[in-house]
């Protein structure tokens, strides 16, 4: 299978049987969801070339259609509402009649699932800690990971853009000088409606890093807000996508913790986005004095 390059020009999305991607160092790859670029029905894959009526496809793209040799392949079909003929389709959303597939045309806004779910093997210095795992304690140069194995498709609600499906253990704080990156979480954009948008929702990016952020500030000085997050987009998240945060706290001044963070692709070579955030420290006296409970 040759390189294939979105319109967009992300080169990436490459998780077919055929396709393995790099592995990520310290990160066990063998969960990553596989899914099939050539796919034509695949509306979750932002590479998918898909089937338009009476045009050719050119070779040598494979169908996940009933004639498809390919779609035994395919993880994919079992989930693909536009393959009502395939072997191992389960008819999911019944199709529009009438209506053509049109390759790259937003339909609905995207929604992306951030799934943040499964513990991560053993810590070592450089590999991840599941946020999701009972939590070793925290060194200053471990890297946390709020973590996902890739489910592929699990259903998920519309109505929830953030999957935290696993309750978070307590952490333990890290010390207020801690260097740079202690953290690394690994998040899977997946559509959560057919025919979304190729692309991960900015607002869904960054809640990814807010959490992150938020996470790393928490454990470094516990009940943390945010005060200010500035994020740069710097590359489109493809749907679909393996992303490597990297979270680092800048420096703490009182109250005041000023973090950053780098979103990369699984392999690290596409630098999606940077972002900055201040966090306060919650203020005990202050918050009682305001009767609230607004901290995390
Ligand atoms: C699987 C894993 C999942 C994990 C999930 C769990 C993770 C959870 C993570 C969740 C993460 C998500 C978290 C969320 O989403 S938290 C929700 C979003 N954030 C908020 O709602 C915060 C709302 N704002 C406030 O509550 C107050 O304004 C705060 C608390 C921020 C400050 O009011 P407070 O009365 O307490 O303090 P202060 O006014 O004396 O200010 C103190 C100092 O700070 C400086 N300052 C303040 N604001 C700004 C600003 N905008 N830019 C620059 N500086 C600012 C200020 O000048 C002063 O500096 P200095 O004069 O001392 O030098």
């Amino acid at each position: 299978m040759s390189p294939v390059v979105s319109p967009l020009g992300v080169p990436n999305v490459p998780w077919c049987p055929s396709h393995i991607p790099p592995a990520v160092p310290n990160v066990p790859s063998e969960p990553i969801v596989p899914f099939c670029p050539q796919c034509p029905c695949v509306p979750c894959c932002p590479l998918a070339v898909r089937a338009v009526p009476n045009v050719p496809l050119p070779s040598p793209v494979s169908l996940c259609c009933p004639c498809c040799p390919h779609c035994p392949q395919c993880p994919q079909c079992p989930h693909c509402p536009r393959c009502p003929h395939c072997p191992c389709a389960v008819p999911a959303v019944p199709s529009v009649p009438n209506v053509p597939i049109v390759p790259d045309v937003p339909i609905v806004p995207s929604v992306p699932v951030l799934s943040l779910l499964s513990p991560l093997s053993p810590l070592s210095p450089l590999s991840p800690v599941s946020l999701l795992s009972p939590m070793s304690p925290v060194s200053p140069m471990s890297p946390l990971s709020l973590m996902s194995p890739m489910s592929p498709m699990s259903p998920v609600s519309p109505m929830s853009p953030l999957s935290l499906m696993s309750p978070v253990s307590p952490m333990s704080p890290l010390s207020p000088m801690s260097p740079v990156s202690p953290f690394v979480p690994i998040v899977p954009f997946v559509p959560i409606v057919p025919d979304v948008p190729r692309l991960a929702h900015g607002g869904a990016i960054a809640t990814l890093i807010d959490t992150s952020l938020g996470t790393l500030a928490l454990a470094v000085a516990g009940r943390v807000v945010t005060a200010n997050l500035s994020i740069d987009y710097l590359a489109p998240v493809p749907l679909r996508s393996v992303l490597l945060l990297e979270a680092f706290l800048q420096r703490r001044q009182g109250r005041k913790l000023f973090l950053g963070c780098d979103l990369w692709d699984a392999e690290g070579t596409t630098l999606h986005a940077k972002a900055t955030g201040l966090f306060i420290q919650q203020d005990p006296p202050k918050e009682a004095a305001r009767g609230g409970d607004s901290g995390r």
